[in-house]
């Protein structure tokens, strides 16, 4: 029986796809799998019996990835899952910094009751007239599974799009509208682009990307906007711009105390994939990461450790190993199971960075003692043998 525990609302829809064989729990001591959204797991103590941890959704920067890994926690997330959810929003986004549609609904509440409200709404309209966004330009940083469909979609309503990811996946390339402007630096970007969307992960090198300096190359009244992370832009920098109407609206996901309640400043809740879709969907491809990973060892989408994959496993026992990345670890794994007289059916190893992953089928069913002489070894993290 697996334990999984939830730390945040996790949709109907994918802990319905956990066998008999998985048990709610609401302790992580007993969990083997932990599913969240946006928790922050930075100050917790991950506790020995937890293998995974899936984050329904795309932005993994509430946990500590190398720590996890560290630990021999495979961190799952679910790319794609919630993107067009977020999309839907970004286009929202920019039409409600075009158009006062929110003054204008605003004005309309404020009026509520007034017999004449029709004729007055007449004269006063003009306080809300807004642009139109067909002809404009708009440049999107990041062309991952959100930075694509938002490219494509503003395209398709009349805009001018220029995109900015010098690391773009192949899959990316694909999806991506040949009419895109595909730019190499994001100094084309802040010059030409009357509005500018990013998509980027929260990393070390994004992080505050959005300063005086990028804001001071930017056209004179732009819009910016943000539906990927509020660490991406420099707050008082961005204050100052609008201070000066240099940058003339900013539409951003995430809300803080600075930025709440300011003028010509749209906050959302973080509702970019508070979709019913986006949840069932994100939550789909969690719990079948972690079955996957509990049940036949393979792993998809992870953000810690390298994907790999050895089918359904077979009669015999599976052994699977996290490890760090250094030289002559399948030499000792191998050297161990022939002291036992034990052959190996099939083997796969892969890596990414520091970390590495090997998975064994053996051809004997006895398995009894190997893990606990697998994790002796130096550089070994986390043995499983998957009966
Ligand atoms: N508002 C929301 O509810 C919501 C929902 C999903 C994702 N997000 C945020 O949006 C981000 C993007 O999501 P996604 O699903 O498109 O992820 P993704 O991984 O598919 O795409 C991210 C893209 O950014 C690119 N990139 C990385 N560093 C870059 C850099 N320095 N300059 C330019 N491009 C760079 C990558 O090459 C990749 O193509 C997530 O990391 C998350 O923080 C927010
Ligand atoms: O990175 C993400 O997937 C989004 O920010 C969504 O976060 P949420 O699942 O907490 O809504």
């Amino acid at each position: 029986m697996y334990q999984y525990q939830c730390l945040n609302a996790i949709s109907e829809a994918g802990l319905s796809l956990f066998s008999e064989d998985y048990q709610r729990t609401e302790e992580m001591a007993g969990a083997d799998a932990v599913l969240l959204r946006s928790a922050s797991l930075h100050e917790t103590v991950f506790p020995e019996k937890l293998k995974a941890i899936a984050r329904a959704g795309a932005g993994v920067n509430n946990i500590p990835l190398e720590d996890c890994a560290e630990k021999g926690i495979v961190v799952f997330n679910t790319p794609g899952a919630n993107a067009n959810g977020v999309k839907e929003l970004v286009i929202a986004g920019m039409l409600l910094a075009s158009r006062d549609i929110i003054g204008g609904i605003e004005w309309v509440k404020a009026h509520a009751g007034e017999e004449n409200i029709a004729k007055t709404a007449e004269k006063q309209k003009k306080m809300f007239a807004g642009q139109e966004i067909e002809g404009k330009k708009l440049g999107v940083i990041g062309l991952g599974a959100i930075g694509v469909l938002v490219a494509n979609a503003a395209l398709h309503l009349g805009m001018e799009v220029y995109g900015y990811d010098p690391y773009m996946s192949v899959d990316s390339a694909w999806n991506l509208s040949r009419h895109i402007h595909h730019v190499k630096n994001l100094e084309t970007i802040y010059q030409e682009c009357d509005y500018i969307t990013l998509h980027v992960p929260a990393l070390d090198d994004t992080k505050g990307m959005i300063d005086r300096e990028a804001a001071g190359q930017m056209k004179d009244g732009v819009i910016l906007l943000n539906f990927a992370r509020d660490l991406l832009v420099k707050e008082e920098d961005l204050i100052e711009a609008l201070e000066t109407g240099h940058i003339r609206k900013y539409v951003t996901d995430f809300p803080t105390a600075g930025l709440a309640g300011r003028d010509h400043v749209i906050v959302i809740p973080h509702l970019g994939a508070s979709t019913e879709e986006s949840e069932d969907n994100c939550a789909r491809m969690a719990v079948r990461e972690i079955r996957e990973y509990l049940e036949n060892g393979n792993i998809m989408n992870s953000v810690n450790f390298p994907n790999c994959d050895m089918g359904k496993k077979g009669k015999n026992p599976r052994i699977t190993v996290l490890h760090h990345n250094v030289p002559n670890m399948i030499g000792q794994f191998t050297a161990l199971l022939a002291k036992r007289g034990i052959n190996i059916a099939d083997l796969t190893n892969k890596s990414r960075g520091r970390f590495a992953y090997t998975m064994i089928d053996i051809e004997d069913t006895d398995s009894s003692g190997i893990a606990e002489e697998l994790s002796k070894i130096e550089n070994v993290l986390k043995v499983r043998i998957i009966l």
